[in-house]
């Protein structure tokens, strides 16, 4: 039996013959309520993609574990799916060199992680799936730290629901302190990384049983991070070069790696992290504490230093909220209303 055919073809072996018992009358309704569910499938979670075809872990835990390549039926063909998606696969899930499976549903998300190609980009795309939380790789130097990244990391996070950790690396070559200040208001889990002493025992602890996301611009030393958290990962790492001021072996695709009982999920180095889609809502949701205070705000508020009046700032002003606390949030705000504005030029 060869597995190498039209996965897209809805009517191989795999249906239910009552399908083809009773055929639609009308053929524009969705075949999909009509089938049987698919009984014999199995779950499995997306660790990679790659031109159409999926790298899946399948039967997680138990004796007979595999990782099997993947089709998506043709009823799929419209959804994207990402790694960290769950799946439920048919067909031939043995693993074997050769063999394909077929995806047949993608479970429901418990989190999306999103990002637009640039502010001005409409489409979004999906990148990540079920990610509980965004390891921001930030290095305290050589790339120089950002805080407008990290803000645009984050404005992304809460947007997705997913918590965010910053980890500062190269403490080696610079002290991250200064570049801290700027996020002390809002409380973010930090963590700091140098050549020598990379926390990995600490954070392979903190992130057991979890999927992690791990976000980051180039050069900052997230490959080193995850090939130490996964000795087994063997993620490039990468030389800049000379002349295009590019790494050479920079990784270029987004890979999950099993780690403890959950998942550390390496995305490509990003430039750009579009958020033209993220409501300021969003954002605050992610800070109950201020969300609650600004739902006193005049409506369609933005909350930033040039509200004529903001609840946030009466609060901060009052004593109700820490000062530095609604600065940091009018920082990171403020990032997401460049961004939107940016996409209303266009
Ligand atoms: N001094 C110092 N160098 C580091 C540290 N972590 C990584 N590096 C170096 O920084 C360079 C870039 O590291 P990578 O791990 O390739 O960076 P990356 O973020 O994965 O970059 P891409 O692969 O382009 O996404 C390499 O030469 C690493 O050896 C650190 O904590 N201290
Ligand atoms: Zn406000």
């Amino acid at each position: 039996m060869s597995w190498l055919g039209d996965y897209d073809d809805p009517y191989d072996e795999y249906d239910e013959t009552s399908v083809r018992e009773r055929p639609n009358p009308k053929a524009n309704r969705p075949r999909t309520k009509q089938r049987p569910e698919h009984e014999d499938a199995v779950t499995g979670i997306v660790t990679g993609v790659d031109r159409g075809r999926y790298r899946l872990a399948v039967r997680v835990g138990e004796p007979d574990e595999a990782v099997v390549t993947a089709a998506r039926a043709r009823e799929l063909r419209k959804q994207s799916i990402v790694a960290g998606d769950r799946v439920d696969v048919v067909g031939d899930t043995s693993g074997e060199t050769g063999s394909l499976a077929r995806i047949v549903r993608i479970q429901p998300r418990t989190t999306v992680l999103r990002r637009s190609a640039d502010d001005a980009d409409l489409v979004e795309r999906v990148i990540v799936a079920n990610a509980d939380v965004m390891l921001m790789v930030v290095a305290s130097a050589d790339p120089p730290p950002r805080a407008g990244m990290v803000n645009r990391f984050l404005v992304a996070a809460y947007d997705a629901g997913i918590h965010p950790v910053l980890v500062m690396t190269k403490t080696d070559v610079a002290d991250p302190a200064p570049f801290l200040a700027a996020f002390e208001g809002l409380g973010i889990e930090v963590w700091r990384s140098s050549i020598d002493d990379p926390p990995v025992e600490a954070l392979r602890e903190r992130l057991d049983g979890l999927t992690t996301v791990a976000v980051g611009h180039s050069g900052v030393g997230k490959s080193t991070l995850v090939n130490a958290l996964v000795p087994s990962a063997g993620r490039a790492v990468g030389h800049v070069n000379a002349v295009t001021g590019r790494g050479r072996h920079t990784s270029s695709s987004t890979v999950s790696f099993r780690l403890g009982d959950g998942w550390i999920i390496d995305t490509p180095g990003v430039r750009s992290f579009g958020l033209g889609h993220v409501a300021t809502a969003n954002v605050l949701r992610g800070f109950p504490d201020l969300a609650e205070v600004a739902e006193d705000c005049p409506r369609g508020c933005t909350h930033l230093a040039t509200e004529e009046y903001c609840e946030l700032a009466a609060a901060a002003a009052d004593g109700r909220l820490e000062p530095r606390r609604v600065d940091s949030m009018q920082r990171l705000l403020g990032t997401l209303v460049a961004a939107r504005a940016e996409r209303h030029e266009e």
